[in-house]
């Protein structure tokens, strides 16, 4: 005797660790050849997971499956493979692509030529009337949407269909002439179906029913021979009657309702039909998912070039925005020695040197007034007006003077009282810098015009000029690099992540996973795709480092751009990750904003490791960034190259941490198939 097209006996399937409850209890289920049978269930009842265990997308915890007479899964199995056909519950089209381009990308996983792909896609747009090619799906109604899913599950002639709910929001016109495609179908190509339902009436076209219920089938049979055995006139009295049978047998618990009908089957006919028989290498995988991938990018031009730009934008923003001194700070000063507007110019014995002080200072500070007591400019002060003051002493003068030629008699420093509000740190130390530095240079000017060495009254040590990089440069350069590798490692993992979950949650995954494409083969698609949207950000954000803001340049550029690449890298195999673990797109932002900030926040761009606990500079060093934005500093200000441990360890960082992220990946992806 033939094998039945399906056989599935003693299934059992539970999801999670920890819960051990079976979606599927030891079930059985015989599908025959060349018929058509509707699985009928109600919502939760296990069918979607048992077409999962049936088209290898899912594994069973125990019992069998045999499809074709092949184990699902296994090496030379009918599935997952285009032997198979599925239509999962979700339309699972890409909304973006045409019907043709739908159809080109599906023909090509299942390894069908384009010209093959032509011609059955003429047989299948007469057969469900579809008429424009080159509409985008989502111009498309629910139900044509519906008509093009299940265009794309025949398209490569399997020789199993297997369609989870098909008729599912179509209206009863439509329904039935999804049932009339079955049947022609069948009678035409000998193929088998399968299909679950809701709606038990429609079944009556089906050729073998299986009534599915508390994880197991507890009928199958033909709709006549079920009506017959339970003399009702609607399938829908001979599930309640075998549902109400089912809750009586197993009230204890302790027995199991199967309620078994005697019923031969036969539905293969003898006319053959030679179901082509297809194989598809991973490079035609890879290469039908890059193209679909560039096509659905090309599609959203504006979203497109924002990815590309998002990076470049954010670095343009630091450049303009952060490191520079600060200007337009409010200060005051209030001079006891003299009113004068005017200053005369330095010399020895003036009497009106706070005078020159203050005309140095007012030159680095534009916003500094001039009050007349100590009490306006505390409560200037106190009221948040002015961010310090300058009170100068009103014998400022002599006291000058006799610091150079009778210091040894000094009872009181040449004064200047600054009094800071502190509540913005680095404005109170820019504040003091400023007043020291104007001092530095007015007592220079002094000890000129008193003809005395001005080194007199400088502190005994020579700065030279840095070994490496310009102490003029200004921290913008210093905060830039890092800042530029911090951005392209956030923006690398949110496209990929968002990429493989749109993909995922849309059901587009399970369809081609059906059709025998490997998670390999997408990881590889998706990391081929993102990474030339990588290499785009990164182009763009050094360019407009470079080229724009001037970013000096010691070291090779082709370096920095390995390292910007690698680094991005490792941060779209973190997107990877994060999305393999995680199944919604809020989940995943949570945890990319959660753990970026940690590890934005230690690697030492925006403080220095130095400055924090002794364990937590140990740690820092080894997350992401961190030795990838020193290493880039080196380049960049150093001009080393990869010879230097500090240059090479940032690229091993950012390797190592992509093979971490990807193993994880890859992990937790087995583990969801079973
Ligand atoms: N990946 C999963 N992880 C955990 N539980 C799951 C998973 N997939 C399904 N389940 C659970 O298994 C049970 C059966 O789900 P399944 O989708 O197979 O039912 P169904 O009969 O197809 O339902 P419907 O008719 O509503 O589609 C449900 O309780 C569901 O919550």
């Amino acid at each position: 005797m033939e094998e039945p097209a399906i056989l599935v006996r003693g299934a059992c399937k539970h999801y999670g660790v920890k819960d051990r409850t079976n979606v599927l209890e030891s079930l059985d289920l015989t599908v025959p050849r060349g018929c058509i049978y509707a699985l009928l269930g109600a919502s939760g009842s296990g069918k979607t997971t048992l077409l999962n265990c049936m088209v290898g997308t899912k594994c069973l915890n125990s019992g069998t499956i045999r499809l074709l007479g092949t184990i699902p899964g296994e090496s030379g199995a009918a599935s997952p493979g285009p032997r198979v056909g599925y239509m999962p519950q979700e339309n699972a089209l890409y909304q973006e692509l045409t019907i043709w381009e739908t159809m080109k990308y599906f023909g090509w996983i299942a390894g069908m030529s384009t010209d093959e792909i032509k011609s059955r896609l003429r047989f299948l747009a007469e057969l469900l009337l579809i008429t424009d090619l080159d509409q985008q799906i989502w111009t498309l109604s629910g139900g044509e949407q519906r008509r093009i899913s299940f265009a794309a599950a025949l398209l490569y002639g399997p020789e199993i269909i297997i369609l989870d709910e098909p008729t599912v929001g179509l209206d009863p016109i439509l329904r039935e002439s999804v049932w009339r495609y079955l049947i022609d179908l069948v009678d035409r190509e000998q193929c088998t179906i399968v299909l679950t339902t809701h709606y038990i009436e429609e079944t009556r076209q089906a050729h073998k029913v299986g009534l599915m219920r508390k994880g197991y089938v507890i009928a199958e049979s033909s709709p006549r021979a079920l009506l017959q055995r339970f003399q009702v006139d609607t399938l829908e009295e001979v599930f309640l009657k075998l549902s109400t049978l089912q809750d009586i047998t197993e009230k204890d618990g302790s027995t199991r309702f199967v309620c078994r009908i005697q019923d031969d089957f036969t539905c293969s006919t003898a006319k053959k039909y030679n179901h082509p028989v297809r194989t598809s290498s991973p490079k035609h995988k890879i290469k039908a998912l890059v193209w679909k991938q560039f096509v659905t990018l090309l599609r959203n031009v504006p979203l497109l070039l924002f990815t590309v730009m998002s990076a470049a934008l954010s670095v343009s923003l630091f450049f303009i925005g952060v490191g520079h001194d600060p200007t337009g700070i409010t200060v005051a000063q209030v001079n006891y020695e003299t009113n004068r507007s005017y200053c005369a110019p330095i010399h020895c014995d003036s009497t009106s040197l706070s005078c020159n002080y203050l005309e140095i200072l007012s030159s680095r500070f534009s916003n500094l007034r001039h009050l007349s007591s100590e009490g306006e400019a505390y409560a200037l002060l106190r009221s948040g007006q002015i961010q310090a003051f300058f009170v100068v002493k009103d014998d400022f003068s002599p006291n000058m003077r006799r610091r150079i030629f009778d210091s040894r008699n000094l009872l009181t420093p040449a004064g200047v009282d600054v009094y800071r509000d502190y509540t913005a740190k680095d404005i109170a130390m820019y504040t003091k810098k400023v007043t020291v530095d104007a001092f530095d240079e007015f007592t220079s000017l002094f000890l000129d015009s008193c003809n005395v060495n001005r080194k007199l009254m400088k502190a005994p040590i020579n700065v030279e000029t840095p070994v490496y990089g310009e102490a003029s440069v200004e921290t913008t350069y210093m905060g830039g690099p890092a800042y530029l590798l911090m951005v392209s490692f956030c923006v690398a993992s949110i496209v990929t992540s968002c990429s493989v979950l749109i993909e995922r949650n849309e059901g587009t995954y399970d369809r081609v996973f059906a059709m025998g494409v490997r998670h390999v083969e997408i990881l590889i698609s998706h990391i081929i795709t993102d990474s030339c949207l990588i290499v785009g950000q990164i182009v763009s954000s050094l360019s407009v480092a470079f080229l724009i803001f001037g970013l000096p340049l010691k070291g090779s550029i082709f370096l920095i751009f390995a390292l910007a690449v690698a680094n991005s890298f490792s941060g779209m195999c973190f997107g990877y990750a994060i999305s393999s673990i995680l199944k919604n797109e809020s989940a995943v932002m949570h945890l990319l904003s959660g753990s970026m900030t940690p590890a934005v926040l230690l690697s030492g761009t925006m403080w220095p490791r130095e400055g924090m606990h002794p364990f937590l500079q140990e740690a820092a060093w080894y997350l992401p960034i961190t030795q990838a934005a020193h290493s880039i500093l080196s380049i960049l200000h150093r001009g080393w190259g990869l010879s230097r441990p500090t240059v090479y360890l940032g690229f091993a960082n950012c390797f190592s941490w992509a093979a971490i992220f990807l193993v994880i990946c890859l992990v937790f992806l087995r583990y969801e198939k079973t």
